[in-house]
């Protein structure tokens, strides 16, 4: 499996303001960049706060894209994800139309009326006690076929998964805003790591848009 973690960031780190509404932080040229990775993957992953920040649909937008996948024996949109400890995604929720399969991961704490609820509208995966246990979702996850997995935020579940040692590249545009806020959402937020940082290999940076993607690969995978 080869997860790679996609994001848009503003120049001071922030994925969003502290009102956590989705901001347009990179311009065409990117969404671009990002719908051509979303093409090449099996799955797009994101956590439950985003569904519900962002209502996401997480679709590939070009019909060329989609018509090429399906040439290649692919389903017109990769899988989606959504990383959800108490089934809290709502039933309307973009991300569970019938444009592609959806898996919801849940944990065992997850109350039993919104697994009936999302158990209409998604594939339901439960590992883990009071909070998903990424290492066992995404070992489900390659179990049913999944193993190119792009991951685009937010930022609590992007630090559990380097915490978990998951993820093989970060791309990251860096664009020209600054946001600020000790609330507003950045890259990583979770606990953070006090030691044993990981790290990471610069693999690339190309300008893009008024801003810069940066690939880096993460040591030790
Ligand atoms: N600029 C960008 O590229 C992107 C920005 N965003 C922004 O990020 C914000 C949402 O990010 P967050 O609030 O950090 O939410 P998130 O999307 O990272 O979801 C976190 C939630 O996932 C659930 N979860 C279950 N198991 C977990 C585990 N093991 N580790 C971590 N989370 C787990 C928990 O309910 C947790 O609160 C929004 O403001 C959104 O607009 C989101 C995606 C991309
Ligand atoms: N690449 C990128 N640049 C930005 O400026 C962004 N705000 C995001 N956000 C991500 O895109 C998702 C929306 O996807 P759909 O258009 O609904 O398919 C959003 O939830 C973030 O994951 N990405």
């Amino acid at each position: 499996m080869d997860v790679i973690v996609n994001a848009a960031a503003s120049a001071d780190g922030k994925l969003s303001s502290r009102r956590r509404e989705q901001l347009a932080i990179s311009g065409a040229d990117d969404f671009a960049r990002v719908d051509r990775l979303r093409a090449a993957s099996d799955a797009v992953v994101v956590g439950v706060g985003t569904v519900l920040a962002d209502d996401p649909h997480l679709t590939v937008k070009d019909d060329d894209l989609r018509s090429q996948r399906r040439e290649d024996d692919r389903p017109g949109n990769p899988a989606r994800v959504v990383v959800d400890s108490s089934g809290r995604t709502p039933t309307d929720a973009a991300i569970l139309d019938d444009e592609a399969t959806t898996y919801v991961c849940l944990s065992e704490a997850a109350p039993v009326d919104r697994r009936m609820a999302l158990a209409d509208h998604a594939e339901l995966i439960t590992a883990g006690e009071g909070r998903v246990d990424l290492l066992r979702a995404f070992a489900t996850l390659q179990e049913e076929g999944l193993e190119q997995l792009m991951v685009e935020g937010g930022g609590e579940l992007i630090f559990s998964l380097f915490e978990a040692g998951l993820v093989d590249e970060l791309r990251l545009f860096v664009g020209p805003k600054i946001i600020g806020g000790r609330d507003a959402p950045t890259l990583a937020d979770g606990e953070g790591f006090v030691s044993e940082f990981p790290t990471l290999e610069l693999a690339a940076v190309d300008r893009l848009d008024d801003g810069v993607v940066l690939t880096w690969r993460v040591d030790d995978r």
